[in-house]
């Protein structure tokens, strides 16, 4: 795993949207996977105001709050069309549908979209108990895309977003560890200390399901993007 450890979450920013402009210089990022939270939000400003062509690239979401529209302010289909399609259109972009009604269907449209669109690029954000995308603390590594309950940490980190805490989905449409791990090349970005433990666990911890991000230590292509205060943690 390299570790890149930079100033801020500006820098951090500059350095992930590099590393996607490399990929798409060389032909070998066609497809992103991308994720939500507030720390990969610089990255998608580099983005937005690069005067790179996103239109014949697919962009894969890691998940979906259940529930909510797509044109809910709070949805992360909204999140994304306003932090980066609506200003860079790609070919296609998927996000989990939140309205699926059929979850088995649902979970099969999106396993068959990302079998059929294999991932180049996976953005990565990290929860603060080491969660990726809605995968929590005992994911299989092997999942697929699954309907997911919120444990309440994750609850509370995310109701900032939200207008009250009893407004936070408590489930949600998440992509599994197992084809975020297909992915050929995989960013994760980290900023600040509420991540000191969960970096830890993904950097130095036994591989562990209590750990879902410790899993990345078995793939032979992670960057971590991190600042000082979020890599405090570790050893060296
Ligand atoms: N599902 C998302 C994750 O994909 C994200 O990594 C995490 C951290 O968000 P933030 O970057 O705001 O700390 O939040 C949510 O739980």
């Amino acid at each position: 795993m390299e570790i890149i450890k930079v100033q801020d979450q500006v820098a951090g920013g500059k350095k992930a949207f590099e590393l996607i402009k490399e990929g798409m210089e060389n032909d070998s990022a066609k497809v992103l996977g991308l994720a939500t939270g507030s720390s990969p939000i610089t990255m998608y400003q580099e983005m937005v105001a690069s005067d790179l062509d996103f239109s014949d690239m697919t962009a894969i979401n890691l998940d979906e709050y259940v529930g909510l529209k797509g044109t809910d302010e709070q949805s992360y289909r909204f999140f994304m069309n306003d932090k980066l399609f609506n200003h860079k259109p790609f070919k296609a972009s998927y996000v989990p549908d939140g309205m699926a009604t059929d979850e088995k269907a649902e979970c099969d449209r999106y396993d068959e979209i990302i079998a059929n669109n294999p991932i180049d690029i996976q953005i990565l954000g990290i929860g603060t108990n080491g969660h990726i995308g809605f995968n929590e603390p005992g994911t299989p590594f092997d999942s697929q895309t699954r309907r997911v309950g919120l444990v309440e940490s994750t609850i509370e980190s995310n109701k900032r977003f939200f207008d009250k805490k009893e407004d936070v989905p408590t489930e949600a449409y998440s992509m599994g560890i197992g084809s975020i791990m297909k992915a050929k090349k995989i960013i994760l970005v980290a900023y600040g200390e509420s991540k000191i433990d969960a970096l830890k666990g993904m950097v130095e911890g036994p591989i562990s399901t209590d750990c879902p991000a410790s899993i990345l230590q078995k793939h032979d292509n992670v960057v971590l993007i991190a600042d000082e205060a979020a890599l405090a943690g570790l050893s060296k």
